[in-house]
């Protein structure tokens, strides 16, 4: 019961049912993918477990605690977030947007200590950033701020984080640097909850996939057991390429129509 448990989740917005009786687990040690198609309600699913959005139905826990009995600071503490391609407004220098992750350890009017300054430094260099830390993140490039705001969301430390679609805009490269993270929190005890549209990926470095599909879960379980043709043909509607090299798996995605 340690793990992240969501059951029977339901979300409406604007009048329009976006999620129905969605139920998963994220377990701490793991990394869980969630994949669908564009508007399946990936997204959604993230900020109804975060609290961004209010849901219908449906019970959320980290471990024992539904998290609506969370306070904002605990919820902060326990689930950390990358949200997906955020801009960001305020003239922040890269290592200063990085300390805030450290904000929910802190009082008020508390500076950070030494300790979370050796973390900050430690979480930057993991996400190759450190060198761009008297940056201000307004004039960083989208894959350097992606890289700053995922360096920012590992500074909180939390035993849960939920990242959305954490490699767009990032080269080949700083991909999959930022999957083996994925998995470096997932070896450190963490339970990682990622959105990607990388089949590949998905098959690669997830321990469990969710597999959305007009906002119900089409699929869950080994990625062997959810990325099947059938299921990718009726999430996507493509069919797929299967080859193994240097003993990796790969999938490459191509029209179910034949285009
Ligand atoms: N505030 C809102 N009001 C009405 N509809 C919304 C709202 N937010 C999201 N939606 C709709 O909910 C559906 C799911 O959106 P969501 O962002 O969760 O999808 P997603 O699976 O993350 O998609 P993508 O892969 O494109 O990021 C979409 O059809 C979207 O237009």
């Amino acid at each position: 019961m340690n793990g992240l448990h969501v059951s029977g989740l339901s979300v409406t917005l604007g009048g329009n049912r976006i999620l129905s009786d969605v139920s998963f687990d994220v377990e701490p040690g793991h990394v869980v993918g969630l994949i669908g198609a564009n508007g399946a309600g990936k997204s959604t699913a993230l900020k109804a477990v975060l609290g961004i959005v209010a849901p219908e139905a449906g019970d959320i826990r980290v471990g024992e605690q539904d998290v609506v009995d969370l306070s904002p600071r605990e919820r902060a503490k326990k689930l950390s977030y990358v949200p997906q391609g955020a801009p960001v407004h305020w003239p922040l220098t890269a290592e200063r947007l990085v300390g805030l992750g450290r904000t929910p350890h802190l009082t008020p009017w508390q500076d950070v200590t030494d300790a979370d300054q050796a973390m900050i430094r430690c979480v930057m260099q993991e996400t190759d950033c450190w060198h761009l830390r008297d940056r201000l993140v307004t004039t960083l490039s989208g894959g350097e701020r992606s890289r700053v705001l995922l360096a920012r969301t590992m500074a909180v430390g939390a035993p849960f984080m939920l990242a959305d679609e954490p490699t767009s805009s990032l080269d080949p490269l700083h991909q999959l640097q930022v999957m083996d993270i994925m998995r470096g929190q997932a070896a450190c005890g963490a339970g990682v909850l990622v959105v990607l549209h990388d089949l590949s990926f998905a098959l690669r470095y997830c321990d469990r996939l969710v597999l959305l599909h007009q906002g119900g879960v089409l699929a869950s379980g080994s990625p062997a057991e959810v990325l099947t043709d059938a299921n990718l043909e009726t999430a996507f509607q493509v069919k797929v390429a299967r080859w193994t090299e240097g003993g990796e798996q790969f999938l490459a995605p191509h029209a179910a129509n034949g285009g």
